[in-house]
């Protein structure tokens, strides 16, 4: 008699980038294959999850009552734990072509400021969207491995990773965080700034895609001459109808001022607590800027003013955090000692 052995479909190991802004998901031994917006659309009662991603992203402030979008990572931690765990469910489902069995290993990163109970977190939401085992990264290590930095030798390279809810700065050599700063801030700010001025300066209410959208056409964190201009629409506060006005790169250069001026100085900080030897390798290889805010027209220019140090922007700026995160996942078992487990956290 032949007895046949069941087992769970083939998994592959996943490195998930769980951003504010966007979830991108590293599969082993293939690269980046998801690269969505962390949004999930909801049915308001029952809360039945309706759409995940780009689907769930076009629905932004476009919902009947009875539908919601919601994002359910804010500040780079988790805002709204089910939901994530949906969000992390289905993109684990996609990622191994919705079969369901799989129980994979999942490395995801965390912004080196969270809590252990943030951290807690999000490996209980993996573990719970069906994750094998869950590891933790984080962020700027993740970035600066993507960036290609040789993170273990004995030299100091200095990240900053400017995401959707959070800039992490970090000086990192053999193999570990020297000096770091965490600020929850990023382009979810940049975007409520340009909300705020619009608001403010016309009487409009536009929405935060809409806000998105001028940042990236004609947002600038430095430039003696902004060129552009745009045509925006939203709702006029007074007559409560759609309105449409034109707005220039000035004036959202000036916007955005608070935001850039708060991460340039977070910056400034974690040079200034980094040791002498490695702020002068630092003051020899650059800074180097990942993350979507790293896009940000002219932004390198300004912290090449304010720090006196040579900037660099890493190719495919959004991808280093999850290319990092895979990177880590192909050598999980020599990178433990970086990589954060469940026994380490008390
Ligand atoms: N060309 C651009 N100019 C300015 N900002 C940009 C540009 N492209 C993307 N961004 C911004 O980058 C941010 C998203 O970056 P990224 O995907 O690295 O963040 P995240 O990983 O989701 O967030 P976090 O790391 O904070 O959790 C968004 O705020 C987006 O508006």
């Amino acid at each position: 008699m032949v007895f046949k052995f069941l087992s769970a479909p083939f998994s592959r190991d996943m490195g998930v980038d769980l951003g504010t802004a966007n979830t991108l998901v590293y599969i082993k031994g293939k690269g980046i294959l998801i690269r969505e917006p962390s949004v999930v659309a909801l049915k308001k009662d029952k809360q039945e999850v309706l759409a995940v991603g780009n689907e769930a992203k076009r629905m932004i402030g476009r919902t009947p009552g009875n539908i919601i979008a919601v994002r359910p990572m804010k500040d780079g931690v988790i805002a709204d734990f089910d939901v994530t765990e949906s969000m992390l469910r289905y993109f684990i489902t996609k990622a191994h072509k919705r079969s369901r069995m799989v129980r994979p290993r999942i490395i995801i990163c965390v912004p080196s400021g969270v809590t252990e109970v943030e951290k807690r977190a999000v490996i209980d939401a993996a573990v719970h969207a069906g994750a094998r085992e869950a590891y933790l990264i984080e962020e700027p290590m993740a970035a600066a491995i993507g960036a290609g930095l040789p993170v273990h030798e004995p030299t100091g390279n200095m990240i900053v990773d400017i995401g959707g809810g959070t800039t992490e700065v970090a000086v990192i050599s053999l193999g570990g965080i020297v000096t770091s700063r965490s600020i929850r801030i990023g382009g979810d700010d940049m975007d409520a700034a340009i909300v705020q001025y619009v608001k403010r300066k016309y009487n409009l209410m536009i929405g935060e895609r809409t806000a998105e959208e001028i940042k990236i056409d004609i947002g600038a964190a430095f430039s003696d001459d902004p060129e552009g201009t745009k045509e925006i629409r939203g709702r006029d506060l007074v007559s409560g109808l759609p309105k449409t006005i034109e707005i220039n790169g000035a004036e959202i250069q000036s916007a955005l001022e608070e935001p850039v001026i708060n991460i340039i100085d977070a910056v400034k900080m974690t040079l200034e607590k980094t040791p002498p030897e490695l702020a002068s390798d630092v003051m020899d290889r650059g800074i180097i800027l990942t993350g979507g805010g790293a896009l940000l027209q002219g932004l390198d220019k300004l912290l090449i003013d304010e720090t006196q140090m040579p900037v660099h922007i890493a190719d495919n700026p959004l991808d280093c955090v999850a290319k990092g995160t895979g990177m880590a996942l192909e050598e999980i078992d020599s990178l433990k000692k970086i990589l954060i487990t469940p026994k380490k956290l008390s």
